[in-house]
């Protein structure tokens, strides 16, 4: 599933030559000089990450912002291994990422359920087929374990807010914002330390919204999992993460690729607060980093910290 290449650590040995180590297990998404680029016509290719360095502790909750075609999705693919850089490496806790990794959970806008499967079924499979090969089933530790797994379903499904009656619904009949309750179960069923979320609530009404933001946050706050959340709304970045990371273009020429604009820690949240919504220091806050997305890299007006404390509030 995954080499056991390690993030190239680079330390001196006694006899002072460079050598390079496994990175500290602290390290959950190490990002080393990634950089994507897409062909075009014409053998023309267009970069969309242009050497992307990042690492990312355990435990933190990074919210990825930047304008549309940015490439925070490319970004996030390539942090679970559904996409290969161009250039550069990922490392997810230490070890690189070659193809699809089952350490990290993953819940995109929408569409992430079997249709065909009850949400029980839904929530059950990762785990089983993980741990069980089909004949392995047929070994008589199968159905305790299923047992147990089945049981652990009921307590996330109850945890997301859903009645166990609706374990043997199929998701045509829950609605979009139960849906991603469903979806952050299953990705939870698998106990990842990371999470990947792409635009996951950018598809729901603002109050299903703002109650998943909610949700997501007493998720983090109990678990303290790793979390990259891609989302376009600011308001929404500065709500739920502890750092922020704005991906932005300097140029609209093929060959300019986004790189890191903007990476700054939300005090704030760190201690489970998050911002006023509507108070003006919070829509400075907002205004700033929106420029960051715009590609505004000269701006260096002062951050004024006392702009990121405040009450919880949903936004
Ligand atoms: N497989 C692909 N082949 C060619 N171009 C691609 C491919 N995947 C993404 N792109 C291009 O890469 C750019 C970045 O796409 P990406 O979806 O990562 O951006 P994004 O920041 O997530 O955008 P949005 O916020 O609109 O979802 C876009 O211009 C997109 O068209």
């Amino acid at each position: 599933m995954v080499s056991g290449v390690s993030a190239p650590v680079k330390v001196a040995n006694e006899t002072g030559t460079v050598v390079a180590m496994p990175s500290p297990a602290a390290t959950s998404i190490h990002v080393d000089g990634v950089s994507m680029c897409y062909p075009l016509a014409k053998k023309k290719q267009r970069t969309v990450l242009e050497n992307i360095s990042l690492e990312i502790e355990d435990g933190e909750f990074v919210v990825l912002l930047g304008e549309t075609g940015c490439g925070k999705s490319t970004l996030l693919r390539m942090i679970l291994g559904q996409e290969r850089p161009t250039s550069g490496k990922v490392y997810v806790s230490g070890k690189a990422v070659e193809r699809v990794d089952a350490r990290s959970g993953y819940v995109p806008q929408k569409y992430s359920l079997f249709p065909d499967r009850t949400v029980l079924d839904n929530l059950t499979m990762g785990p089983e087929t993980s741990k069980y090969h089909i004949l392995g089933r047929l070994m008589p530790g199968f159905r305790s374990f299923r047992k147990q797994v089945r049981k652990e379903a009921m307590r996330q499904l109850e945890h997301m807010g859903l009645r166990p009656t609706d374990a043997g619904k199929y998701p045509h009949q829950l609605s979009g914002g139960m849906q991603q309750r469903v979806a952050i179960a299953q990705a939870l069923m698998m106990k990842n330390r990371v999470l990947l979320m792409d635009e996951a609530f950018s598809a729901l009404d603002p109050a299903t919204r703002a109650s998943l933001q909610r949700l997501l946050k007493t998720v983090w706050n109990e678990s303290k999992p790793t979390i990259v959340f891609v989302t376009h709304n600011t308001a929404e970045a500065l709500y739920l993460g502890t750092r922020l990371i704005v991906l932005a273009r300097s140029s609209h020429e093929d060959h300019c690729g986004s790189k890191v604009a903007l990476d700054m820690k939300l005090p704030g949240n760190e201690a489970g607060m998050s911002l006023k919504k509507n108070g003006q220091e919070f829509l400075d806050l907002v205004d700033y980093v929106e420029r960051f997305s715009r590609g505004n890299r000269h701006d260096d007006q002062a951050l004024d910290e006392s702009a990121v404390d405040g009450e919880e509030e949903a936004v």
